[in-house]
């Protein structure tokens, strides 16, 4: 069985009723992964066996009529810890790593009686923006076989976007979650910096890193934003906002809502297809009765430059734990401490996790720091008061995700500041700490694209409240791509 025709409401309806059961429901998610993802390669590692079980022990108790996430399968992006099942980052420095605890957001996945069916593909600890980077396989776009599916969440995005899963958790450090939901045609969000607990996210910007949930619509990412948010002792960072009910709201009305362009997300350097679909949903918004008006986010522009150095800096820190001697990969026939050291991360670590730590070692270190690290602080201030002035007089910005749609496999995985350049829109959100989402919005030559929605912080309601009056009004969440209707 796909996904495709179904969502959280109806599943749950399902399930409540026991049309289905939550066992043949995960048997079922199970037999239709094993003919869908071969040609897509969105799972690292399946959870098969504890999963069966899960599920029969949830039957067994009953579904609980007011959770909707009860019984229903869920897939997980593999930095996100989990308990007695493998968790490589997509790394072959934890190839073989089995987690000894949850990450806070699988302990509240369980306690919600959602069911774990695997750990989806990525890029390498989330370096990258195609999943290329992963040590282990390539995943491929639904819509187009021979395109990327974006990254770093690239794995979770096609599973939800194949019909595979109706909700995975991915990360967004510089807009991980974003621009894969956007190249795959399905709901991506950010939440705010700390509504979402990141104990037991295996860390890379520790700053800028959230968690947030992929689905096919906006209702079933409130719904899964809803299992996962809220402050942990665990992580210090996390907020003690109170945590709203992010599926109320969804009324399809946003009248009078004041939307800001910027104009510098819209000149030069977006793909004029990427230009057309996003200028087509600020006409629907306006139809709908918001008012949409250019602004200008003067400092956007440097947002990659220091979203480079700042995130750059915090993995360099973060991966030196991966030391060949704690745990993870150790290379063989050593010579002494040192060569531990230098081959064990040497062998362990692709090529652009090097880059990072190179880069960020660079920064932070002695004569250059003021010159880079600093700098780069400074430069996150400038676009913090950028977005701050502009949500004085708006509700929320938009724009897109992404300058293109979903690449060519090969295209530009060998050239870096090429790869960097696609996150231009989504950096400058993570770097002041902003809620993001994106939501299908059109097509580009046949591949999705996602409109991107930025809130005040702790405000996503206005974002599931906006992106839901957009999806009710198109009928691009209804499309569905290539691969992925196998029965
Ligand atoms: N991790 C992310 O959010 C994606 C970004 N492209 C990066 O490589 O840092």
């Amino acid at each position: 069985m796909n996904y495709f025709d179904q969502d959280l409401t109806s599943l749950h309806a399902d399930l409540v009723a026991k049309k289905i059961s939550a066992l043949e429901l995960t048997k079922a998610t199970f037999a239709n992964l094993r003919q869908v993802d071969p040609q897509l390669g969105a799972f690292l590692n399946l959870n098969e066996d504890a999963a069966l079980k899960r599920a029969a022990e949830i039957d067994a108790k009953g579904i609980n009529p007011d959770n909707v996430m009860a019984g229903i399968p869920v897939a997980v992006k593999d930095n996100i810890v989990t308990k007695g099942l493998t968790t490589t980052a997509a790394s072959k420095m934890l190839e073989n790593f089995v987690p000894v605890y949850d990450a806070t957001v699988v302990e509240k996945m369980r306690a919600s009686d959602a069911i774990i069916i695997g750990k989806n593909n990525m890029d390498e600890f989330a370096m990258g923006g195609s999943t290329e980077n992963s040590a282990f396989k390539v995943t491929h776009n639904p819509w187009d076989v021979s395109r990327v599916p974006g990254g770093s969440s690239g794995g979770s995005a096609v599973a939800v976007a194949s019909g595979q899963v109706p909700v995975a958790f991915g990360s967004d450090t510089g807009g991980s979650i974003r621009q894969p939901s956007s190249f795959n045609g399905v709901v991506g969000m950010k939440p705010t910096y700390g509504r979402v607990s990141r104990w037991g996210l295996i860390a890379f910007g520790s700053s800028l890193d959230q968690i947030g949930p992929i689905t096919r619509s906006v209702k079933d990412n409130a719904a899964a934003l809803n299992m996962i948010a809220g402050y942990d002792q665990h992580d210090g960072t996390s907020s003690k906002q109170a945590v709203p009910d992010f599926t109320a709201g969804l009324d399809g009305n946003v009248k009078g809502m004041k939307i800001a362009l910027p104009k510098e997300y819209m000149g030069e350097g977006i793909d004029p297809k990427v230009r057309e679909v996003i200028n087509n949903a600020v006409k629907k918004f306006e139809e709908l009765g918001a008012t949409v008006e250019e602004v200008s986010l003067p400092n956007s522009k440097y947002g990659v430059s220091a979203y480079y150095i700042i995130a750059s800096s915090e993995a360099s820190s973060n991966l030196q734990r991966f030391d060949g001697i704690r745990y993870g990969f150790r290379a063989k026939d050593v010579k002494n401490l040192e060569d531990v050291y230098v081959r064990s991360r040497s062998e362990g670590f692709g090529d652009e996790v090097k880059r990072r730590i190179m880069l960020g070692t660079f920064s932070l270190s002695a004569g250059y720091y003021d010159a880079y690290f600093h700098k780069a602080g400074q430069v996150r201030t400038m676009i913090i008061n950028d977005f701050n002035k502009v949500f004085e007089d708006y509700d929320m910005i938009m724009g897109p995700v992404a300058p293109t749609p979903a690449f060519k496999i090969g295209d530009e995985i060998s050239d870096p500041i090429t790869m960097y350049m696609n996150d231009v829109l989504t950096i400058p959100v993570n770097l002041a700490g902003l809620p993001g989402m994106s939501v299908p919005a059109g097509f580009a030559d046949g591949l999705p694209v996602g409109l991107q929605l930025i809130g005040k912080a702790f405000d996503e309601s206005t974002l599931y409240k906006a992106g839901y009056a957009f999806e009710q009004a198109t009928d691009v969440h209804q499309q569905t791509p290539k691969v992925g209707g196998a029965n």
